[in-house]
Parts: structure tokens; sequence; C-alpha cells
């Protein structure tokens, strides 16, 4: 199980390592941990998360070339818009509210998605995460930054001309409720006003890799592929 905890080093002081832990909620493996260390009875090599996020407009491939990443990586692919279906087809408290965002083509309160994304990497195995389309605005970002208390390594941005996406769109054919026209060109106008400043948010702190988004699947991994194998060798 991946804890963000594990890549501290002993040399923090406890106050600070008592803040960081007590927002993932980990306090009680931490302070087990701290005490095994110090008795010597463990010498933990957990692995740094490495977080990708992984942004672009509605149909723009994201899904389809996380799936060939996680095949040739080895990433855990989390996607914030399947963990928010799944609210829904189970019926929780939040599942009506988050089914009336989605049909709007609107963004679902950043709490809520942040906690199903905190809740999935903390259950994960795997220390290597594609973060699929989120965060989609900048209070999404600030959000994640604050719970989850970590920046990504990469952003991938899957840069693909409005006429394509909403074409992919319209053929997705796998019943969703927001792939419909009307939506479409709702989620189209939120990508523009506040998904694409967190795009330029990265690419002003040099993280964000671009991709141009036409063409087959395999062209446009052949595009992705160099970027994860220059980070292979450091992240495991
Ligand atoms: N390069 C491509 N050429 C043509 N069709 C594609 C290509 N890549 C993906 N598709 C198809 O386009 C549709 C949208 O792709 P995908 O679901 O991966 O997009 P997405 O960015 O995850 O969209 P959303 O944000 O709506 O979840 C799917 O039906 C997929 O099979
Ligand atoms: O972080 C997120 C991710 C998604 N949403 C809502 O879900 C739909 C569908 O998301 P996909 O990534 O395209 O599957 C999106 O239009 C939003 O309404 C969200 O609110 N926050
Ligand atoms: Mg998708």
């Amino acid at each position: 199980m991946w804890r963000r905890v594990a890549s501290l080093s002993s040399s923090i002081s406890s106050s600070f390592l008592a803040q960081t832990a007590s927002r993932l909620n980990t306090w009680e493996s931490l302070t087990t941990g701290i005490a095994q260390q110090a008795k010597g009875v463990i010498a933990p090599k957990e692995k740094t998360p490495f977080i990708t996020f992984v942004l672009g407009g509605p149909g723009s491939g994201k899904g389809t070339q996380c799936i060939k990443i996680v095949e040739t990586f080895g990433f855990a692919h989390l996607s914030a818009g399947d963990l928010l279906r799944r609210e829904i087809a189970s019926k929780s408290a939040d599942g009506a509210m988050i089914l009336n965002t989605i049909k709007e083509g609107k963004i679902v309160p950043s709490q809520v998605t942040v906690k199903l994304i905190q809740k999935e990497m903390e259950l994960s195995d795997n220390h290597k995460f594609l973060i699929d389309g989120f965060p989609r605005t900048e209070e999404n970002r600030v959000s994640f930054e604050q719970i989850i208390g970590v920046e990504p390594n990469v952003v991938l941005f899957f840069d693909c001309p409005e006429e394509e996406m909403v074409k992919r769109v319209l053929n997705r054919n796998e019943g969703r409720v927001d792939d419909n026209l009307e939506t479409i060109k709702k989620r189209l106008t939120v990508f523009q006003a506040l998904s694409l400043p967190v795009i330029n948010y990265y690419s002003e702190k040099g993280k964000l890799y671009t991709i141009k988004a036409i063409g087959t699947e395999d062209e446009i991994f052949e595009q992705v592929r160099p970027i994860f194998a220059a980070f292979e060798q450091t992240v495991g």
C-alpha cells in the first residue's frame, strides 16, 4: 500500500511529520514505522510516488493513451471521471449531485474528487500514478496539493482540435450521459475557461509535455513513449 510518508527522511522534525501524516490520515502507521525504525526492526524501502496528470479536452484520447502507458510502463491508472461515475453507480450520498454535475458538463467540488483520488492512491500497491482528467480547474489543483501534499512530476496535455474531439465523443458509444452534442459544447467551454489555465500553470513550471493528439492511437503513443522512457531509470 502506497504512503507518501514513506519517502520522508527520519531527520525531518516530528512536528512536521505529524502535520504531514495527519493530512493523509496515516499517523498511526507512521508512528509505528518510526518506532520500529528506531528499534532497528525494519528499514522501509518504500518508493517515492511518481505522479503524472493527464490533461486534455473531452475526447482528446486521455483514457485511450493511459491504457497504453499502463501496459508499457506499469503505472496505476486513476481516471477522475471513472471514480465519479463509480460513485453514481454505487448510489453514494454524493451520487445524485455528481450525476447532475456531469450531465451539465460542470466540475464536481474539489473536496469530493480529491478524496476519491486520495483513497485510490492509498489503496494502491503501485507508486506510479496516472491521474487522468484531473485537475480540471485551478481550484482542483490547489486542493490536490493541499490535501495530498505533493505536486505532479509530469503533466501530459493531449492537444486535439475541437472538431476531432466532438467527432470522437459522439462516436464513443459507451452510454455516457455526457456524450451528446449539448453537453459536449458545455464541456468544451469549461475546458477553455477553467482547464487551460491549469495547463498554462504547469507549462510555466516546466512540467508540461504537449502531445499532438491527432493521427492513429499508435502514432500518438509514439510521442508519449519517450517521455516515460526518459524517466524509467529514476522512477523504477
Ligand atoms: N487517435 C485516435 N483516433 C481516433 N479515435 C480515437 C483516438 N484515440 C481515442 N479515440 C477514440 O475516441 C474516443 C474518446 O477517447 P478517450 O475516451 O480516450 O478520450 P478522453 O480524453 O478520455 O475523453 P473524456 O475526457 O471524455 O473521458 C474513444 O471512443 C476512443 O476509442
Ligand atoms: O476531476 C474531475 C473529473 C471529471 N469531472 C466530471 O466528470 C465528467 C467526465 O469526466 P471525464 O474525465 O471526461 O471522464 C466531466 O465533464 C466533469 O463533469 C469532474 O467534475 N472533475
Ligand atoms: Mg476519459
